[in-house]
């Protein structure tokens, strides 16, 4: 991890990672793996709005001003984010879905952790969904979960594709022979991530690249 996570700063000079995917789909527990091992700074956009709104919680942002106003300030909170250099970036699940952002987030390198629709009910209903509005509090359980979780998936999927690199953990977890995919661990993913980062950079540099290069 140490050593891929040294060739990726040789190749990015300090661009800021933004980690975009589903609720769930781990982009705080991996962001803040590839935030430790490249020695920048992890942020998390959800964090910044809360601290706009002067310490209320997701949730209570939702209630008291609703979702319009919630995604005004995760405009404001990517635009911000965006002109910061050597951050890894957590983005709110919804982040992807206003083409304006798009405008912040083309400002440094999107990752899409693309994790399967159950595992992310799976995980969402282990910790609880009172944190996470859009899946209509606490009492739902796994099959409200997984129902939510699909439709947006459905509706969102096409914009995380977006992203200028793809984490498949379906791919990976095939490509590592494991049975399932709740076997891989978040250093996994954050190699993963990293090697596909590397990639990214070097044909990107590649095809800027003078003729005859
Ligand atoms: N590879 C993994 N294996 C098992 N559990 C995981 C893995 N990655 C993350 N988790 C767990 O899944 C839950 C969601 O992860 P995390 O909070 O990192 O996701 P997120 O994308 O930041 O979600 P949100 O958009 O809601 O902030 C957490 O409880 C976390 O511990
Ligand atoms: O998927 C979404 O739209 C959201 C995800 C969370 O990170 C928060 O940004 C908020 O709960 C909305
Ligand atoms: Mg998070």
């Amino acid at each position: 991890m140490q050593r891929k996570a040294q060739e990726l700063k040789q190749e990015i000079e300090g661009t800021c990672i933004f980690l975009i995917g589903m609720m769930g789909s781990g982009k705080s527990t991996v962001g803040r793996l590839l935030a430790e091992a490249l020695e920048y700074q992890f942020l998390d956009s959800d964090t910044v709005i809360e601290t706009y709104a002067g310490g209320l919680s997701v949730p209570e942002i939702f209630k008291k001003w609703k979702e319009e106003r919630f995604r005004e300030l995760e405009s404001q909170a990517l635009q911000e984010l965006s002109s910061a250099g050597e951050v890894v970036v957590a983005t709110g699940g919804g982040a992807v879905v206003q083409p304006r952002n798009w405008v912040y987030l083309r400002n440094g390198i999107t990752v899409w952790l693309d994790v399967p629709v159950p595992a992310l009910a799976s995980r969402v209903t282990a910790v609880g969904t009172g944190s996470r509005p859009l899946l209509g509090g606490d009492c739902g359980g796994y099959d409200q979960a997984l129902a939510r979780l699909s439709k947006i998936y459905e509706e969102r999927g096409p914009a995380y594709a977006n992203a200028d690199v793809t984490v498949s953990l379906q791919n990976l977890a095939l490509s590592l022979a494991c049975e399932d995919i709740s076997e891989l661990t978040p250093t996994a993913i954050a190699v993963q991530v990293l090697e596909e980062l590397i990639q990214h950079a070097r044909l990107n540099k590649y095809l800027r690249a003078p003729v005859g290069y």
